[in-house]
């Protein structure tokens, strides 16, 4: 299986709509690969609070619209990454867009884990609630966004639901890089599952992005790391080697579920 991680630069001399067409344009050169992964709101900047509202559109809006004629042109599966969505209940969400070679939406997935504490996205976003696993001919992928990558209860539900290959896009700052590195293959080695982890480059409301998308194979090997600056990242991975190593080291079969809290 061919997969292509977009990791796209996000500054804020780009207008939204001229950024929109060079994602299809490098969607479209990536024909001949099984799956295409664009980053987390690479339409605005994951740190441009401001201009959430502005850019908020529908499920169906113009980034679909856009990468919908991207992903058949191409014949991919697409990740189109997340945009801001303004909800039939007029609220905004983070949601990422599933996409099949035809181009139809076969998913949308709402981050379930909004950055920010008290600020930001946690604030002018509403929460997702339901996990998302999507199944290509080739493997079935579990989506997270960004700050869920903290959340390992989260892939684990993927897991349940038969994910493995764990797809996440991100809009992750540099200061913690070391953070993104390890955690995307904690949640490898975890999960015995592919990560493909895809970031952006650029600096946008003054966040220096880390860009450093990242693949890791089930048993926690890097198969590629890119570097900060705007790249296509492209790994080549059997993806039936989650299911072997699960068998050849069966430790998700050792789970221990429901433990109760310790008692004082
Ligand atoms: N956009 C995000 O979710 C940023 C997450 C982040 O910076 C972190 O977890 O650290």
């Amino acid at each position: 299986m061919r997969a292509s991680l977009i990791q796209i630069a996000v500054n804020e001399d780009e207008p939204v709509e001229e950024r929109r067409l060079r994602a299809a344009a490098l969607v479209r050169e990536q024909a001949g690969a099984d799956l295409v992964v664009l980053p987390e709101l690479w339409t605005t900047g994951a740190f441009a609070f401001e201009d959430f509202y502005p850019a908020a559109e529908p499920l169906r809006g113009p980034t679909y619209e856009v990468m919908a004629k991207a992903a058949s042109d191409a014949g991919v599966w697409l990740h189109a990454g997340s945009v801001p969505e303004r909800g039939p209940d007029g609220r905004l969400y983070n949601t990422s867009l599933l996409l099949s070679p035809s181009g139809d939406l076969v998913a949308s997935y709402r981050k379930i884990h909004r950055f920010g504490f008290d600020k930001g996205e946690a604030v002018l976003m509403g929460a997702g609630h339901e996990p998302v696993t999507v199944r290509l001919p080739e493997t079935v992928l579990g989506v997270a966004t960004c700050y869920d990558l903290r959340f390992p209860e989260l892939f684990r539900s993927l897991v349940d639901d038969g994910a493995e290959t764990l797809v996440v896009p991100a809009g992750w700052p540099e200061r913690r890089r070391a953070h993104w590195t390890l955690l995307a293959q904690a949640r490898a080695v975890e999960n015995q599952a592919f990560v493909l982890a895809c970031g952006t480059a650029g600096t946008h409301a003054g966040v220096p992005q880390a860009g450093h998308s990242i693949v890791v194979d089930p048993w926690g090997e890097v198969l590629a790391e890119a570097g900060a600056d705007e790249e296509v990242l492209t790994v080549e991975f059997d993806p039936a080697k989650a299911a072997r190593t699960r068998e050849q080291f069966p430790a998700l079969k050792d789970r221990v579920l429901g433990l109760e809290p310790p008692r004082r």
